[in-house]
């Protein structure tokens, strides 16, 4: 029987390195900046006015002047199912530019460390549940998402890559769905914890008699706080050093029709809730193997209905609707 080779542990001292944090003003790299506050660090950002990081000379002459020694790729175009569907080809550009830009240029400027942030749907749509991180390319992909994936995926072999090449000590996690504050509420393009959020609380305020939720509340998600998502990045980065992936997530999912009651309750809807089969389900389920992300020493704490009540109240402040 073939031992399975569990990931080679390191100890990565963070204190006084100068840390990029690529996408800060997003749900993930706003939680990253929360995370690294406390962490004795030189933190280094640049918004997106000052830098489009799809254009390569420009990333290439920040890197030049900046060198970070560690950096956070959060940064991504990122969306959820009609987002995905809709926006193909900006999925797929945006997303491999942004890649190939920052992490050659790490290199280049000799970061020490780097993370790359790929995603649950690089997973085969119909891969084995829970989902290991070896299933990866083993299966047809989701095609809602397609785009997306393959762009995470040419960013995780482009991390592997230049590991093996180059000895670089640049990492690859696998986020599952995440949520909490900074996320993004468009109705449309908007992932479904945001979606149904908005959508319950504006049915509460409107005291509307029925909310429709899409698909047919038959797929499964793992939803994780995306400041738990933080933790475990920072954790990872100081504890984690080898080729490959590391899946974060809950280890724990829950049909889209149980999660939208979840949400309901925390915003205080009342009424009925039905189904729109002519919006597509995507992937049936995306469960993650978090038994290697266990074994590296970590564990998500929060749990979803306290982590649904904390987004909901982020959305109430970051709309301006919050309880005086
Ligand atoms: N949200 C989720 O459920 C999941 C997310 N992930 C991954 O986590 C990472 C962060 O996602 P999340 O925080 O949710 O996404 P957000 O959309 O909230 O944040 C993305 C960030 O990237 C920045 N960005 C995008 N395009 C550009 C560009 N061309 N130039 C400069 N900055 C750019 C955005 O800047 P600006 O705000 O100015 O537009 C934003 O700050 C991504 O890699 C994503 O793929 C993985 C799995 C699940
Ligand atoms: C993280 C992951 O996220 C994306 O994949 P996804 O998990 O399928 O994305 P989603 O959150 O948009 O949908 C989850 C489920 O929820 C149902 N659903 C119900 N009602 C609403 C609703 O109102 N909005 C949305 N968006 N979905 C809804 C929807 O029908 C689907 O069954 C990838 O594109 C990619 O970005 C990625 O990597």
């Amino acid at each position: 029987m073939q031992l399975r080779r569990w990931p080679v542990t390191s100890r990565f001292d963070l204190a006084g390195k100068r840390v990029f944090v690529a996408g800060h003003r997003g749900m993930v790299g706003g939680a990253l900046v929360r995370r690294l506050a406390r962490e004795d660090v030189a933190l280094t950002t640049v918004s997106r006015s000052e830098i489009d990081l799809r254009d390569q000379a420009a990333v290439f002459s920040w890197f030049a002047k900046s060198r970070p020694q560690v950096v956070f790729l959060a940064a991504a175009k990122v969306g959820g199912i009609v987002a995905n569907n809709t926006l193909r080809a900006e999925f797929i550009y945006d997303n491999i530019a942004i890649a190939t830009n920052i992490i050659h240029a790490a290199h280049v400027n000799g970061a020490e460390k780097l993370m790359f942030l790929g995603s649950s749907c690089i997973y085969p749509k119909l891969a084995a549940q829970p989902l290991r991180e070896d299933s990866m390319l083993t299966g047809p992909l989701e095609p809602t998402n397609e785009p997306y994936a393959i762009a995470k995926i040419a960013g995780i072999k482009m991390v592997e890559a230049y590991r093996s090449q180059y000895g670089a000590d640049f990492i690859n996690v696998m986020p599952t769905n995440l949520y909490g504050p900074g996320d993004n509420y468009h109705p449309e393009y908007s992932h479904v914890v945001a979606a149904l959020i908005r959508r319950f609380h504006e049915a509460k305020l409107a005291e509307a008699a029925e909310v429709v939720v899409w698909g047919t509340g038959t797929p499964r998600r793992e939803f994780l706080y995306v400041d738990d998502m933080a933790d475990a990045c920072v954790h990872l980065m100081k504890t984690y050093s080898d080729h490959e992936l590391v899946n974060i997530g809950t280890g724990e999912d829950i049909t889209i029709a149980d999660f939208a009651r979840v949400v309901a309750a925390a915003v205080g809807y009342h009424g009925r809730i039905s189904f729109d089969p002519s919006r597509p389900d995507g992937t049936p389920r995306k469960l993650l193997d978090v038994s290697r992300l266990a074994r590296l020493g970590w564990r998500a704490t929060t749990s979803l209905e306290d982590g649904i009540a904390r987004a909901y109240q982020a959305f109430l402040q970051e709309t301006g609707q919050a309880a005086t």
